[in-house]
């Protein structure tokens, strides 16, 4: 029986006492293809972690797609910029996949990052209005995400779709006995806690090989892979805002720490407010916090605190602090507890 998580470690009461055997390095970590608008995304989360004083920082794994100039952009920014190859699911079974979603499988690059012995990703429409540093914290050998929500047209396809049912809220229509066992609690992929390790990275590569892709492409082989490890995080640590229409019993809008901004319409940097449920009052007041942040200068990286380390990697000065060995017992002041 997997040991319970301290309290401490989700509620950010108080200090957290990180003590770590030995050396560890921590870093967040995202995601960016392409040579689009996501790169706004991930300048909006470099600049969140930022304001909210987070000691760890922010690696993006980026395919070659994406120009020189927005590498620089992110590394003006701070980001630790690497180049990762893409990962395809097997070509002949890759219509199975929403194409949109085939790009994510590369996401699975990010176990080969061994120099970190704990990591954090987020996806680049996702936005950290507290610091959520002490989930660093959580004990090791198991995989920390926030449950997902299949009552949105995106899960048409699903057996939850067809008959109503939602782990949201599992008493509003109980999984028939005559369907076997109800699903497996199932994790949005767009944040979560995990250990870099080469081994698991093969063990998921060879894994990969011999997995027909489905819709949510990596998002389902991700929680295939990681069911018997999967710890739930309280909602705060990834408000899929999908949640807000569909489950608002279960959201304090007001409490949330992690804003993901993945239904229809709710990305920021491309907002107009007319998909739906795009104009109500909730996602106005999260898109202008997104966009408070994004254009508050006062939170770009000054020249003087960084520091060329080499072509492919600029420190700066707080991500030095965050990249030394730390001590054996190091204390990171926690949010306070509201
Ligand atoms: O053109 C793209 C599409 C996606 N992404 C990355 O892949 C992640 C997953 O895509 P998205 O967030 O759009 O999926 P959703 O969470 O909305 O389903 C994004 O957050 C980005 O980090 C990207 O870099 N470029
Ligand atoms: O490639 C699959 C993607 O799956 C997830 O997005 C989906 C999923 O959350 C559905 O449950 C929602 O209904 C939907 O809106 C949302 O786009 C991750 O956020 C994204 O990072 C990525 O892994
Ligand atoms: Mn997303």
């Amino acid at each position: 029986m997997a040991p319970e998580v301290p309290v401490d470690v989700f509620s950010g009461s108080g200090k957290v006492c990180a003590i770590n055997a030995g050396y560890s390095k921590r870093a967040y970590v995202t995601f960016l293809a392409g040579n689009g608008d996501y790169v706004k995304g991930v300048v909006g989360l470099a600049k969140g972690l930022r304001k909210v004083k987070s000691a760890y920082p922010l690696v993006v794994a980026i395919l070659s797609d994406v120009p020189d100039e927005h590498r620089q952009i992110l590394k003006s920014q701070g980001c630790i910029v690497r180049e990762i190859e893409p990962i395809y699911p097997p070509e002949h079974q890759i219509q199975f996949a929403m194409a949109y979603y085939v790009i994510n499988y590369s996401k699975l690059r990010i176990w080969n990052f061994e120099e970190y012995s704990k990591m954090m990703y987020l996806d680049a429409d996702i936005q950290v209005f507290e610091n959520i540093d002490h989930l660093f914290d959580a004990p090791d050998g198991y995989f920390y995400a926030v449950m997902d929500c299949f009552c949105e047209k995106t899960w048409s396809h699903s057996a939850q779709y067809s008959i109503g049912y939602c782990q949201q809220c599992p008493d509003r229509v109980t999984w028939p006995t005559d369907m076997g066992s109800p699903p497996p609690l199932y994790f949005n992929a767009g944040m979560f806690v995990f250990e870099p390790s080469r081994l698991t990275y093969d063990n998921l590569l060879h894994t990969l090989k011999i997995t027909p892709p489905t819709p949510f492409a990596e998002q389902d082989f991700l929680n295939m892979f990681f069911e018997k490890t999967y710890k739930p995080l309280p909602l705060v640590y990834n408000l899929v805002l999908a949640m807000l229409w569909r489950h608002p019993e279960n959201v304090e809008v007001e409490k949330v720490k992690v804003a993901h901004y993945c239904a229809a319409g709710s990305k920021p940097w491309r907002y107009t407010g007319k998909e739906a449920n795009m104009d109500r009052e909730d996602i106005k007041m999260l898109v202008k916090k997104w966009w408070e942040i994004y254009n508050d200068e006062s939170l770009d990286l000054k020249p003087e605190n960084s520091v060329a380390v080499a072509e492919d990697e600029t420190l700066t000065r707080t991500s030095i602090m965050a990249s030394m060995p730390e001590p054996a017992i190091s204390y990171i002041p926690a949010p306070s507890a509201a």
